[in-house]
């Protein structure tokens, strides 16, 4: 059983009270130290349940399942109070303030290493002191506080932990670039960046070459005037991946891979600006990047410190050769942002309308700048490349679905239109697609808030500054909300099927506090891009009878690359 099952079981005593004290919790184990390197008798609470589930999401779904819409569970140290259905998450619609508050103190990267070597060069890193393997240790390593594992990705001072007014502030600047009219007013930019770039392509010292390889630079740039400019650049990256399709039909494709690069070059080149038409550029941040994040989900799902004599402390060097890595990629990546800043702002362009600009306008603190360009990457690159792979998949074990949604490509598109703003919105069995694919393969799993006063919540007192997960990913496979909730239908999604649905039981994108995604509509616009380009173009399929299983970290991606065969429709 779980501890935190009996956490909760105050609650069916009718107790009323969620705070950690109301409610007895027996027979944590002891940790390590990591700091001290002794035995100090710290509480895991239930990180070694959440081990044992496999992942947060489905300690989760074993949870509430067993326990109800409200449960209380320990994360280390910290009690926490998750809730799971559309009636609390109601409740909760109005909270704004996020768990996690970061250390208020500057971030060093790097620390008192003697031997920092350039990731670029790949040279083999020597390993230094034990006591820096301790400090890179506690840099990274997941405490008792939700989301603390994510700071060192992002920074203490990025909009993730920005709570209270400043926080609300910087939240209502940064969602005008994602405004249907901001959107349309990228065009001009865009231009700009686009003679700016052929002008100055020569004086950068940087190998300049056009990530549209093959194509010609003014292909990139529309000059519509009705249409957002961001669709047409993503329509650009999608027919680009479509013509590398084109090319490998008889070999596998590996559509994880394919998905990132295609969110990853989109996002940059139409949030960031112009830097990054620099390829190399581009594949720097996401070799640097990828180094990261992999290191940022093993602390999530293996959240427990190291005992001393544990088994893993015998991996001691590679453990830190790991962790060292990621620490210089980490570094790579805060070095790349700040240049590209610089850039930005030595060269001041006519409309000054991307993210960039609008971050670079909200603040010239360059902690704060460089951890929220840091996060709006990262929060864009993972999500969208997760959610365009796990469609791919769902279309190539479904040929019936594809099979309709090909025709209604053809309808709307013909044989040779591409996704514009005015025929965006008659693809609607396409949204459906993308709806079914966020619920069944529960890309974003949770989310949390917190508050600083003590509140009710389903009948219950929750004490203040308690965290409080929003079990996204449970309500979206309960199956009294989904009949079969496994089963891939994009059909509960149709008009007819959806007006029932309750308000809140489809809540990928979040739903508290005018705080969800800001970035949800431009993930629909570009997956909705890219599958319509290549649907329309290609029959997918299964390159093998693959078994496919999900991993639910903070985003929900496949184990392994999934493989597609790929052939040209007639
Ligand atoms: C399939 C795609 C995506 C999914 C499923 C997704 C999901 C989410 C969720 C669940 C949250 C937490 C909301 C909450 O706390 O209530 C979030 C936050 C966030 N997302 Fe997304 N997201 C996606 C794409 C994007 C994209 C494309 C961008 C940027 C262009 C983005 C930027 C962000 C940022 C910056 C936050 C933090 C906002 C804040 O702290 O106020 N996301 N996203």
């Amino acid at each position: 059983m779980f501890r935190g099952f009996q956490a909760a079981a105050a609650l069916q005593q009718g107790t009323g009270d969620l705070s950690p004290e109301a409610i007895e919790v027996k027979g944590f184990s002891t940790v390590t130290s990591r700091t001290s390197g002794t035995i100090a008798a710290e509480l895991d609470g239930n990180f070694s349940d959440i081990a044992r589930a496999g992942s947060l999401h489905e300690f989760l779904l074993d949870l509430h399942n067993q326990l109800g819409d409200i449960a209380g569970f320990w994360w280390g140290q910290t009690y926490v109070v998750s809730i799971a259905s559309p009636e609390l998450f109601k409740a909760h619609a109005h909270v704004f303030d996020r768990p996690g508050t970061p250390f208020m103190q500057k971030v060093q990267i790097g620390y008192n290493t003697n031997n920092p070597v350039c990731p670029k060069t790949d040279e083999r890193l020597i390993p230094p002191r034990r006591d820096t393997y301790i400090l890179l240790n506690e840099f990274f390593h997941v405490s008792g506080e939700l989301f603390k594992f994510v700071e060192a990705l992002f920074g203490s001072y990025s909009l993730q932990y920005a709570n209270g007014p400043e926080g609300w502030r910087r939240r209502q600047e940064y969602s005008r670039p994602f405004s249907h009219e901001r959107l349309k007013k990228y065009l001009p930019a865009f231009q700009e960046v686009n003679r700016f770039s052929q002008e100055k392509a020569n004086s950068w010292k940087r190998d300049f070459s056009l990530m549209f390889s093959g194509m010609e630079s003014q292909h990139i740039y529309v000059d519509t005037g009705e249409s957002p400019v961001e669709a047409e650049v993503i329509n650009i990256l999608a027919e680009n991946v479509e013509k590398k399709w084109c090319k490998g039909e008889s070999d596998p494709i590996p559509v994880g891979e394919d998905m990132a690069s295609f969110s990853i070059r989109s996002t940059l080149s139409t949030l960031m600006g112009d830097s990054f038409l620099d390829e190399k550029l581009v594949q720097s941040v996401i070799k640097a990047y990828k180094t990261v994040w992999i290191e940022l989900e093993r602390r999530l799902t293996d959240s427990v410190p190291p005992d001393e004599n544990d088994s893993r402390e015998k991996l001691f060097s590679e453990e830190w050769f790991r962790l060292f890595s990621s620490v210089l990629a980490l570094q790579h990546l805060h070095t790349t942002v700040k240049e590209v800043v610089e850039h930005r702002q030595e060269n001041k362009l006519l409309d000054q309308q991307l993210l960039i600009d609008v971050i670079l306008q909200y603040t010239t603190d360059e902690d704060m700048l460089i951890s929220d360009i840091i996060l709006f990457m990262v929060a864009s690159f993972h999500t969208s490349a997760n959610l365009l792979t796990w469609a791919m998949y769902f279309l190539a074990t479904h040929p019936d679905v594809q099979s309709k949604l090909h025709s209604e490509i053809v309808q709307v598109l013909g044989q040779k239109g591409a996704v514009t703003d005015s025929n965006f919105g008659q693809l609607r069995y396409l949204q459906q697609v993308l709806q079914e694919t966020l619920r069944c393969a529960v890309v974003s799993p949770w989310g949390a808030r917190v508050q600083d006063v003590d509140s009710v919540l389903g009948g219950h007192k929750v004490p203040k500054n308690t965290p409080v997960i929003h079990a996204l990913g449970v309500v979206l496979q309960n199956e009294k909300l989904w009949p079969l909730p496994k089963r891939f239908d994009p059909d509960r999604f149709s008009t007819e099927n959806s007006k029932d649905q309750p308000t809140y039981a489809f809540s990928p994108f979040g739903f508290a506090g005018k705080r969800t995604c800001p970035g949800y509509k431009f993930a629909n616009r570009g997956s909705t891009v890219l599958i319509a380009t290549l649907i329309k173009k290609f029959e997918v399929s299964m390159w093998s009878d693959q078994v496919v299983k999900p991993v639910f970290g903070l985003v929900t991606r496949p184990h392994e690359e999934i493989l597609l065969k790929v052939s040209r429709r007639k």
